[in-house]
C-alpha cells in the first residue's frame, strides 16, 4: 500500500508492472476508487507499467475539505506522475477521470502521448444538475443519492446481480467532502475549446446504457480531437470496465498497440 504525499493532500496509488513496461495510468471516477479497475487488470497485455490512484477525498486518500477545482485534480494527476517518472504514458480517464485526462494533456503533452476518454464529455452536466447533488449529500450523505447512482452506472441488467451491492459499498463509503468536492470541480469545467486544440491519439468509450455521460456526449467530445476513434460498448452503462472487461480490455489494447505503445 503506498502513499504519496503531495502537500496539501496524501494520495493512495498503487503501481504494477515491470519498471521498464510502457506507462499507463488510469483515473477512475466520481465515488470510486482505484479498484473501479481490478476487473481490467488482468486481462492487459504483459509489459505495461500501469498507475492507479485514488482521487483526494476518494478510497483511502486524504480529504481536503470540499470544493475542489479541476486544476487541483488535473495537478494531483501531473505530481503523481511527476514523482513517478511516469512520462509518455497513455491516459484512461473515465467520467471525472476523462476530464483529468483532457486538462492534463492540455497541461503537460510531455506527460500523455495518447488519451482514451471514457464515458466523459468535454463537459458533464449542468452547474444546476450539479448543485441540486451537492445538496443532496449535504443534507442526507451519499446514501440519498445510492439508488439513482446505481440507475446511472450500471444496466438493468447488471443490478440485478449480486455485485451491484459491493459498487453500492464503494460509492456510499466515500467521504461526503470528497463526492462533493469533486462535483464542485465538474461543475466548473468546460473544456469544449481547449480539447478541440488536442492533437494526439485518442480513443472514446462510451456505454449504450450510460445514464450519466451518454454515447451522443462521448462521440461529440471525442470528435473534438482529429483522427481519434471511438468504441460503443453495447448493454453497458456508465462503469463499462466493470460490466464488460474482456471487452474493455480488448478495446484498450487495441488502442495501446495501434499507437505503438507495446
Ligand atoms: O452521475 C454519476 O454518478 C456518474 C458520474 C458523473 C461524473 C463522474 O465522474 O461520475
Amino acid at each position: 500500500m503506498k502513499m504519496a504525499d503531495l502537500g496539501d493532500v496524501r494520495l493512495h496509488y498503487r503501481i504494477d508492472g515491470p519498471e521498464d513496461g510502457a506507462p499507463v495510468v488510469f483515473a477512475n471516477s466520481l465515488g470510486t476508487d482505484l479498484r473501479l479497475w481490478d476487473p481490467v487488470m488482468p486481462l492487459l497485455p504483459a509489459g505495461l507499467r500501469i498507475l492507479r490512484y485514488d482521487k483526494r477525498g476518494h478510497g483511502l486518500s486524504t480529504c481536503p475539505p470540499a470544493p475542489y477545482s479541476m486544476g487541483q485534480l488535473v495537478s494531483d494527476a501531473e505530481r503523481l506522475m511527476d514523482l513517478h517518472g511516469f512520462k509518455d504514458a497513455v491516459f484512461v480517464g473515465l467520467s471525472i477521470g476523462g476530464l483529468i485526462a483532457q486538462g492534463l494533456a492540455i497541461k503537460r503533452l510531455d506527460l500523455v502521448r495518447a488519451i482514451v476518454l471514457s464515458n466523459t464529455g468535454a463537459k458533464i452536466g449542468t452547474r444546476d444538475m450539479w448543485a441540486d447533488r451537492i445538496s443532496a449529500v449535504d443534507s442526507g450523505g451519499i446514501e440519498a443519492l445510492a439508488d439513482a447512482t446505481m440507475e446511472r452506472w450500471f444496466s438493468a441488467a447488471f443490478r440485478k446481480t449480486p455485485e451491484l451491492e459491493l459498487w453500492r459499498n464503494m460509492l456510499t463509503r466515500q467521504e461526503n467532502a470528497g463526492y462533493t468536492g469533486c462535483a464542485s470541480a465538474i461543475a466548473g469545467t468546460d473544456f469544449y475549446s481547449t480539447t478541440a486544440a488536442l492533437r494526439l491519439p485518442a480513443l472514446g468509450i462510451a456505454g449504450s446504457e450510460d445514464g450519466a455521460t451518454p454515447p451522443d456526449l462521448v462521440r461529440e467530445t471525442i470528435e473534438l480531437i482529429p483522427g481519434s476513434k471511438m468504441h460503443l460498448m453495447r448493454g453497458a452503462g456508465h462503469l463499462p470496465c466493470v460490466e464488460k472487461p474482456e471487452e474493455y480490455a480488448e478495446a484498450l489494447t487495441g488502442f495501446v498497440r495501434g499507437v505503438g505503445h507495446i
